[in-house]
């Protein structure tokens, strides 16, 4: 597995954190950025980590932000995403078995580097389910599909 990851000035804790993690999973992954701790502006960063994962470069993306909800949204934007906002490990787990979720968004204005370490481990290690939630996510592909 590679994974895409990347934050703004509101992330950078929880993406160091999040990045020795996947050191310790021997996780591969590219650091999108961002660079030093100056504000930038989260499309910029949630973009090409959606891009890198519907690209079939990377196979996941994890997305930090503040809140988590500017990266998710703007993540959601791209055709073939599938971005869980997370701040749960219920959720984490929930979202890999039913949605097929490949991007994880968190904030870390909401939660703490240790929660976002479990989350992301969970969300990590959790397969698809398939069987009825094949045909969910086929309506929402389907979809996108249709549209321009
Ligand atoms: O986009 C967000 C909220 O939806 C993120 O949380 C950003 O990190 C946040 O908006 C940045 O806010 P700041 O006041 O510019 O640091």
């Amino acid at each position: 597995m590679k994974v895409a990851i990347a934050s703004d000035h509101g992330g950078i804790n929880i993406r160091n954190e999040i990045i020795r993690l996947l050191d310790e999973m021997n996780i591969e992954y590219v650091d999108l950025g961002c660079e030093g701790d100056c504000s930038v502006d989260y499309p910029d960063y949630a973009i090409p980590v959606a891009e890198k994962v519907v690209g079939g470069e990377c196979d996941r993306g994890i997305l930090i932000c503040g809140t988590g909800i500017g990266m998710s949204i703007a993540a959601n934007k791209v055709k073939g995403v599938r971005c869980a906002l997370v701040h749960d490990v219920f959720s984490a787990k929930a979202t890999r078995l039913h949605n097929d979720s490949n991007i994880l968004a968190m904030g870390e204005r909401v939660i703490g580097p240790g929660l976002a370490r479990e989350i992301a481990k969970t969300w990590l290690e959790t397969n698809f389910e398939g069987g009825r939630h094949e045909n969910r996510v086929k309506k929402i592909t389907d979809y996108e599909s249709d549209q321009l």
